[in-house]
């Protein structure tokens, strides 16, 4: 019985029940990790079923399918699979739904993706055979008429409105609400919403559509969406995309705490905790069982959490759990248990930062804290076995001892949420936490309508120029590769930027150098009291192949290659770094890490919250090269601003440059502008 609403027709009435959200991770270490980690959430928690979610456009179709595999297959997991219909050909929605089948998976959550863009076709598709995909609703009759029951089908809906700024009205509820009927009407079996912290919009929702006068919402299960507050700067970030309002209440009490992670996350706990019990209330003047939905953004502890103190585990009976204690789940507990470095040790808890850095990592901390050291996608051999790692036989064989891991207590548990701190928007690329935010591929998170506002129709290389120019001078908001504006440490390095723009290297990301500054320095601090802090400078650009060739020659020669880093790439996936030039490897042969920002505290070992390394860059690339194609996809096939991005992806290349020399603070500006 895999279809969700037969499990959830098969629960007593007044029963309790969650799915937890998960989404392809981006790299190979991160994929390793999601397996241990799912095999743990899966013994602990025990969801009724999971989520995968879907690239929008199918950027993460193989990945998707690959997660979905291992939970539906290899976990036994009721599978959820996630499937957007728009920007994308109907060859791949068909491959989908059926590899889909041929997984044992029954259920699809339809969606529509991005906005369609208007010229956005196969071009090999012939037409007359294909279905016009505009709305999720067209993917939820075409499932209905392919496949008949065989899948059951949920759909989105969203309690304070669709917020992708299109509708003219502004974003709503009411807008939304007749077609959230044709939805139900066209054969959707549940609802699942987007995340929200207004309890009242939320109230409002439910209530309309339980008293619709259609009676299409009667005894549909609804699953409100929520999204447990893993920081201060994520959370922030997730409720501007995902237009949710975060009510002045809840705001305040993050503020008082926000200097803190720590604190930002148990008070995460305690807010999405009474938002578990606002919606009990909601729910009970429904009858039947009542369901969550956790977009848990691959992390463990948070969610663990919630679900322990609101008691949403399920019980399982005494005999169940020593049958499931012999069973092949627990084996993989089992196997989870030496991820233990080669040498024993577990990470220290996460430092705590103040600011929103770059690519935040603990592992670069101290090299004995590595949770996954290797390449090796799948039981590498180098783990410590469990006896080992000096763990007492049968310690972890119950799933209270399971769940204590997933919530992060003792060296197990530490060991098992050693990601749980992802500061920034891009995390360690080792953790399955790491990449875009949603885990809904590359996207410029926003509208056709708003794209060309921000962005007009560049049609030459200076057009784009000129909108990284205005971006760093703080005159447009956002530019594809960052809604955000600079940080207020930026503007030392504003001038700079500003040359390299203005001469058509573009620049995505950077930092100045900073040679030991109080970490209560306003702009650049961060850490704990009486600590200092230091960064190395860099800069991340795209620029022609021609002018790559020269720079080129210039980082690689005599007085340079000792003084910087640097890691560099194409569309094609042509791949050059320090580590290997012309052809040999430097410093014996071993890929670089670069710790770029690191402090130093009193009583502390140091902390390295920032750094660049081969694998973070090459995972990300995909996603920067990804963008210009998204970018493309906003004006018309043959337009010339289609043909002026698509050119400009196929022959840039994306580089990043570290300069050692931090205490020479203009050394980088110098070498790349003079
Ligand atoms: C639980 C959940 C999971 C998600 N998972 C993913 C994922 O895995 N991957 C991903 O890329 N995205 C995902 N999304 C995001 C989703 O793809 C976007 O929000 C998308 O913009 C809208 O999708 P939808 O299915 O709600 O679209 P629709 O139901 O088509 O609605 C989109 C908007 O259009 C309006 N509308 C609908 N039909 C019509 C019509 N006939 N005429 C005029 N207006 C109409 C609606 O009112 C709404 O404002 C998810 C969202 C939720 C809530
Ligand atoms: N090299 C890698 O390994 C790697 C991996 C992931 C992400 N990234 C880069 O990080 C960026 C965003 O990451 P984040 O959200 O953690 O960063 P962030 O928001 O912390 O910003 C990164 C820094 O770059 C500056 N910045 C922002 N936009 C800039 C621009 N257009 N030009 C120059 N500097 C700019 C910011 O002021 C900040 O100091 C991505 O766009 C990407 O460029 C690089």
């Amino acid at each position: 019985m895999d279809r969700i609403t037969d499990k959830i027709a098969a629960l007593p009435a007044d029963a309790e029940y969650f799915s937890l959200e998960f989404f392809p991770p981006k790299t190979q270490m991160g994929f390793s990790n999601l397996r241990v980690r799912l095999q743990r959430m899966e013994r602990a928690l025990r969801p009724l079923f999971v989520n995968v979610t879907w690239g929008a456009g199918g950027s993460t179709a193989q990945k998707s399918l690959e997660l979905a595999e291992l939970c539906q297959r290899e976990l036994g997991l009721t599978t959820c699979l996630h499937l957007t219909c728009t920007n994308m050909s109907q060859a791949l929605i068909d491959q989908a739904l059926d590899d889909a089948r041929a997984l044992g998976i029954r259920n699809i959550l339809a969606l529509r993706g991005d906005p369609p863009r208007a010229e956005y076709r196969d071009a090999d598709e012939p037409t007359e055979a294909s279905e016009e995909f505009t709305w999720a609703i067209d993917l939820v009759k075409y499932i209905r008429k392919k496949y008949g029951s065989y899948f059951c089908i949920g759909v989105a809906a969203y309690p304070e409105g669709h917020g992708d700024g299109s509708h003219p009205e502004g974003q709503s509820f009411e807008h939304d609400l007749p077609y959230l009927v044709d939805k139900v009407q066209a054969g959707a079996d549940f609802i699942m919403t987007q995340l929200f912290f207004d309890i009242e919009a939320y109230e409002k929702f439910e209530t309309t559509l339980r008293n619709h006068p259609s009676g299409a919402f009667k005894t549909i299960p609804i699953l409100p969406g929520l999204m447990p507050i893993q920081s201060y700067a994520m959370i922030k970030r997730t409720t501007k995309l995902s237009h949710a309002k975060m009510p002045d209440a809840i705001m305040d009490r993050l503020n008082a705490v926000k200097g803190d992670d720590e604190k930002v996350k148990m008070v995460g706990v305690d807010i999405l905790s009474e938002l578990v019990e606002q919606i009990r209330e909601i729910k009970s003047r429904t009858p039947g069982p009542k369901g969550f939905h956790f977009y848990t953004l691959n992390l463990e502890k948070s969610v663990s959490f919630i679900l322990e103190r609101t008691k949403l585990i399920p019980d399982i009976p005494d005999e169940e759990e020593a049958i499931a204690d012999e069973s092949p789940a627990v084996a993989a507990v089992q196997r989870m248990i030496p991820k233990i470095s080669v040498n024993g040790n577990v990470p220290p808890r996460a430092p705590s930062h103040t600011r929103t850095a770059r690519r935040q990592s603990s592992v670069g901390s101290d090299p004995h804290n590595r949770v996954i050291v290797g390449r090796a996608a799948t039981h590498p051999e180098w783990e410590a076995s469990s006896t080992e790692a000096g763990i007492p036989a049968g310690s972890v064989n119950t799933r209270a001892n399971t769940l204590a891991i997933s919530e992060g207590e003792g060296a197990l548990g530490r060991e098992a949420t050693w990601d749980d701190f992802p500061n920034g928007r891009f995390g360690d690329a080792r953790s399955p936490a790491y990449g875009e935010i949603d885990g809904y591929g590359v996207s410029l998170h926003m509208s056709v309508t708003q794209a060309v506002r921000l962005w007009g129709y560049p049609k030459v290389a200076s057009d784009i120029n000129d909108i990284f120019v205005r971006h760093i001078r703080g005159e447009i908001s956002a530019i594809p590769w960052s809604e955000e504006d600079l940080l207020p440490e930026s503007s030392i390095i504003k001038d700079k930027l500003e040359a390299l723009n203005r001469k058509g290297w573009w620049t995505v990301a950077s930092q100045p150098a900073v040679n030991g500054l109080p970490s209560s320095d306003p702009t650049f601090g961060w850490g704990p009291a009486s600590g200092f802090v230091f960064q190395k400078s860099f800069v991340e650009f795209f620029l022609p192949s021609a002018d790559w060739k020269i720079l080129y020659d210039k980082l690689t020669s005599a007085e340079v290659e000792e003084v910087v880093c640097f890691y560099a790439t194409n569309a094609k996936g042509d791949f050059v770094s320090s580590d290997y030039t012309g052809g040999s490897a430097r410093a014996g042969g071993s890929e670089s890490t670069n710790a770029v920002t690191w402090g130093v505290f009193p009583g502390k070992e140091i902390v390295t919250p920032t750094i660049i390394e081969e694998v973070s860059f090459r995972a990300w690339s995909e996603e920067a090269f990804g963008i210009w194609a998204e970018w493309a996809k906003v004006y018309g096939r043959g337009s010339d601003s289609q043909k002026l991005l698509d050119g400009i992806r196929e022959d840039y290349w994306l580089v990043n440059i570290i300069h050692h020399d931090y205490v020479d603070t203009d050394a980088l500006w110098r070498l790349l502008i003079e």
